[in-house]
């Protein structure tokens, strides 16, 4: 076999247990699971490249371990007919889906073209095709790799199979090593200076590998195998929002380009900054209407904090945050006050100073004319070359955006009524509204010992509709939350449990 030969007799020894390692997790899936039950998912990338040849060598060692192990010689030829996915795209660089449809007929995959967003794509062919593993070329490093082993379920709310991801823990060098040594064809983008491949909206050649020529009027790049320090690997990839799952490139101004995404959910986190409310002196209203507000127009709050008046203390969250959430609300903090340090703690986060912003300035001095604390308005001071400030007519002075933060200057509930308001209203506003959350909310003075199992099973049955309990009192009922942007699942659900139980067991409620 090839790419077996090919390893084996390369002075490589790291890249050989890196190989013997992802071919033994190729060999254990094809043991665990059907054939026609496994599948590739192949997008023309180096890393798909990679797990393609690996697949290829797994296959031929299982069916020469498996079928053939009375003595018969397995044909070297062998080719792996495992079905293939494809999502493909229209944002796709052209020489991206060649290589995949000219790779898949080289080796005979099977392939199988989806055309939709990977979860709702994945949803259809489990349906059509029962599915139970499917390989990927992840490797730790990915933004999506975080969490996962070898073998990883598929996250909540996906639908059910395991990821299978054999080259986990390869490094950038250790899938060139892979791919010179075994001399196998490569997507033509790689000797054009690309290094990690997304959409043609979020990637470029990379920088890193720019050949200084100042005669050419064309900027030249070296092959990707030529980046030495593989941790630069996605720099010319446009940073993303996180928890979007299609291409979502963060322009300068922090907004992105997302368009109505209505019946999907974004996610949301708070920050509130008040050493009061962590001493107990003052209790935070805000913060509990947010999560109201965001809920009602089909955000999901993912978390709410409270940090101390500190820069530190609110850059790190912020930083935190902001790397995981698609939108961070943040109050408290805002004003001349030597505690009010809410934006150097923003600034501190995406790594840029505090500059007097002149528009902010002339805002300002409309309210409070030219009384400031010094020789100049420190209130103006805002983090230079990330802030955009949104109007609105009903603001005395402008909301302040950084990137995906936005600081509401809110100190009470009617002042945060109106900023939201206003926010909603822009034009073209960040906090775009989608599908909202149904609810049903169940009642019951059944014990949680005797609601517990049927409640469990209940949430793996409906994974896309939160289920969740709580109570007022511990003597009290026991409330069931069902909560999803599919009513009939929602209603389903709470059916489903109802007549688990006695007629009368449970009985609706508002929450
Ligand atoms: C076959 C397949 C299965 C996936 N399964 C999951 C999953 O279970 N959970 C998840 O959060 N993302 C899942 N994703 C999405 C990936 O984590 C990731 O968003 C995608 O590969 C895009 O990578 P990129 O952002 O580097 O282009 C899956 C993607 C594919 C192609
Ligand atoms: N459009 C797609 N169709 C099928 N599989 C995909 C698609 N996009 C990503 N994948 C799967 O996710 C894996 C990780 O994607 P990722 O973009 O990190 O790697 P790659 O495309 O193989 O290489 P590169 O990092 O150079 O772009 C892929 O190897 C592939 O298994
Ligand atoms: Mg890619």
């Amino acid at each position: 076999m090839d790419i077996d030969r090919a390893i084996k007799e390369s002075s490589d020894r790291r890249l050989q247990t890196k190989y013997n390692n992802a071919v033994y997790v190729i060999q254990r899936t094809f043991s665990l699971y059907e054939f026609e039950q496994v599948a590739f998912s192949f997008n023309g990338g180096k890393d798909s490249t990679v797990l393609l040849h690996l697949l290829r060598a797994g296959y031929y060692l299982h069916k020469e371990k498996t079928d053939y192990s009375n003595g018969n010689q397995l044909n070297c030829m062998l080719k792996c007919p495992i079905r293939t996915i494809y999502f493909e795209s229209p944002c796709a660089f052209p020489e991206i889906n060649s290589f995949t449809y000219e790779t898949a007929a080289v080796y005979d995959l099977h392939l199988e073209i989806i055309r939709s967003d990977f979860k709702s794509g994945l949803d259809t062919l489990l349906k059509e095709k029962p599915t139970k593993a499917i390989f990927l070329g992840t490797r730790i490093g990915d933004p999506n790799a975080v969490g996962q082993e070898q073998f990883s379920p598929s996250s909540t709310g996906w639908p059910p199979f395991m990821r299978v991801n054999p080259i986990l823990d390869w490094s950038y060098r250790d899938v060139w090593a892979f791919i010179l040594t075994c001399k196998v064809k490569y997507c033509s983008l790689y000797d054009q200076g690309y290094t990690s491949i997304g959409s043609i909206h979020d990637t470029v050649p990379n920088a890193l590998l720019t050949i200084a020529d100042s005669s050419s009027m064309k900027e030249n790049f070296k092959p990707a195998y030529m980046l030495s320090d593989g941790r630069q690997e996605r720099a010319g990839r446009a940073k993303k929002i996180s928890s979007m799952s299609e291409s979502t490139p963060v322009l300068s101004n922090g907004l992105n380009n997302i368009g109505p995404h209505k019946n999907s959910s974004l996610t949301a986190s708070i920050i509130a900054v008040g050493d009061e409310i962590l001493f107990g002196t003052a209790e935070d209203q805000i913060g509990a209407t947010l999560c109201k507000k965001l809920q009602a127009i089909g955000w999901q709050v993912a978390h709410v904090a409270v940090v101390r008046n500190d820069v530190d203390s609110v850059a790190d969250e912020v930083e935190h945050r902001t790397s995981k959430d698609d939108m961070v609300f943040m109050f408290g903090g805002l004003g001349p006050l030597h505690s009010d340090v809410s934006l150097a703690g923003v600034a501190k986060a995406f790594g840029v100073r505090l500059a007097p912003d002149e528009e902010f300035e002339e805002y300002l001095r409309h309210l409070i004319g030219d009384h400031c604390t010094g020789d100049r308005n420190e209130m103006a001071l805002l983090p230079e070359g990330i802030t955009e400030l949104l109007h609105h007519e009903m603001l005395p002075v402008p909301l302040i955006k950084c990137r995906n933060v936005i600081i509401l200057a809110a100190t009470n509930f009617s002042e945060l009524e109106t900023q939201w308001e206003c926010l909603l209203q822009l034009p073209s506003t960040p906090v775009v509204q989608m599908a909202p959350f149904m609810s049903k909310h169940l009642s019951t003075m059944l014990s949680d010992i005797e609601t517990t199992q049927v409640i469990s099973k209940l949430c793996i049955d409906f994974s896309d509709i939160y289920i969740g309990c709580h109570r007022k009192s511990r003597v009290g009922p026991l409330i069931i939350n069902f909560v999803g942007k599919d009513n009939t699942g929602v209603e389903l659900a709470a059916e489903n449990l109802r007549q688990r139980f006695p007629a009368g067991a449970f009985y609706e409620v508002k929450p």
